[in-house]
């Protein structure tokens, strides 16, 4: 039998109370981080999360010809001649989905590979989309390489970005570094996580690049961007919204509270979702001098709900379903499937092997909840699949979480956080 590493989920034997100071935004760091290597001049990115998805793409960036200063959360990033490199995207969607237009611009070949789990991820569409803008593309999936030839064509695409909505923001990232820019057109079902499009889109206008955005233009659908200049930017980060929800679900369960200081005001991020959400299912919200409260209720209720744009929050929304005291109905997620893992499978394995009751249907989940038992929480290297795994712990006894290790894939100190919840 191989060496199972896992985890004693702490359980709760009292209700949680705790400030929690997020790190960076894993979004937000790595669009950063990709403007800034293709400005024309040296940007600074303050709070960055350091973390396996941002490392791989600093480390890919440079790899790619651009020098990258700082060890920390406070990044220097100078821009240089684009070429050839091998790029390791781990599991991380963002490098495997950002980087390949911005290899189309480099000088020779890229090579691209990532984990096992990383072959199963849709690429197809993005990978198209840059053959059909002048690119030179080998292969459908990782591992494939770019051909770089140091310009890109640009112009119009149409794609299908119901998978994901990383294929548009990857193009639009580097699209004002093309010859014509880009117009992508989706037809297709509806673009999942729209608020991280969004993010993109307001990252871009940022940097001064012009962008027309569907809600702007009058074709539906249809995002533009037109040639020119990437400037640089003293990005600030904003702390990790989605992280954070795992740590609010842990006074909403226990009937704590707990703080997350520099909430930010307005955001993209779809982690702000957690608010309605958390209030929805019985807990108290407060928003106070830029610092955003939860207050567990006696019991949590059950919520219909579609997470189709903000998908990322889907396990710990499952989670919190599965200790709620009415049935819960999360729908508008089919998408979930081409995630870390196929979430909707995992979720509903993991949750019934504990005695849970969930149905897993074709765009969601069906939770009904069940007095859940001890066991181990499988992660299936899923970084929100161990966190979720955590939540359920705090009122399970007996949760052990088989690697747990893997939340280093957002979130390296995660352990760590979860037990200063108990001082
Ligand atoms: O652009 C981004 O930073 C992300 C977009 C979303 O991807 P999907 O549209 O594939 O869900 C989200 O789930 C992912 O965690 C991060
Ligand atoms: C889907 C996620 O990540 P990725 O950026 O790898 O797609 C996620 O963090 O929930």
């Amino acid at each position: 039998m191989g060496y199972v590493d896992v985890w004693r989920a702490p359980l709760a034997q009292a209700p949680v109370h705790a400030t929690v100071a997020l790190p960076g935004s894993k979004s937000i760091t790595n669009r950063a981080l990709v403007l800034a290597a293709l400005a024309d001049g040296p940007s600074t990115i303050t709070g960055a999360l350091r973390s396996r998805d941002t490392n791989l793409m600093i480390y890919a960036l440079r790899a790619l010809g651009t020098d990258i200063d700082g060890d920390g959360t406070v990044l220097r990033v100078t821009p240089g001649q684009l070429g050839s490199a091998d790029i390791d995207c781990g599991l991380a969607g963002t490098v495997m989905r950002f980087l390949p237009p911005v290899a189309a611009l480099a000088s020779g070949p890229v090579a691209f590979d990532g984990d096992e789990q990383a072959r199963q991820r849709p690429l197809d569409t993005i990978l198209n989309a840059l053959r059909a803008i002048g690119a030179d593309v080998d292969g459908n999936a990782l591992p494939f390489t770019v051909v770089g030839g140091a310009s890109v064509a640009g112009g119009t695409v149409t794609i299908d970005a119901s998978g994901s909505s990383q294929f548009v923001s990857g193009l639009l990232l580097s699209a004002a570094r093309f010859d014509d820019g880009i117009r992508v057109h989706h037809s297709g079902k509806p673009v999942p996580s729209m608020p991280h499009i969004e993010m993109t889109v307001d990252m871009l206008r940022a940097a001064g690049v012009r962008v027309e955005s569907p809600s702007e233009s009058t074709e539906a659908d249809t995002w533009i961007v037109s040639p020119g200049p990437i400037r640089p930017v003293d990005w600030a980060v904003e702390p990790d919204l989605s992280n954070a929800t795992a740590f609010l679900a842990a006074a909403a369960v226990t009937g704590g509270q707990v703080s997350v200081p520099s909430w930010p005001v307005k955001t993209t991020q779809p982690g702000d979702a957690i608010r309605d959400i958390l209030e929805q299912m019985g807990a108290h919200v407060a928003y106070i001098d830029g610092t955003l409260s939860v207050t567990g209720p006696k019991q949590l209720h059950g919520i219909d709900i579609d997470l189709h744009d903000i998908g990322e929050l889907t396990p710990t929304v499952a989670a919190l379903a599965a200790l709620a005291d009415s049935p819960s109905w999360l729908r508008g997620i089919a998408h979930l499937r081409g995630h870390e893992t196929d979430r909707l499978a995992a979720l509903t394995t993991e949750i019934n092997a504990l005695g849970g009751n969930v149905t897993e249907t074709e765009d969601g989940l069906d939770i009904v909840p069940a007095p859940l038992h001890d066991g181990v929480w499988h992660s299936y290297a899923d970084h929100r699949m161990a966190t979720a795994g955590a939540i359920l712990g705090l009122c399970v006894d007996g949760i052990e979480v088989e690697d747990i290790g893997t939340t280093a894939k957002t979130l390296p100190d995660f352990t760590g956080m979860w037990e200063s919840l108990f001082h």
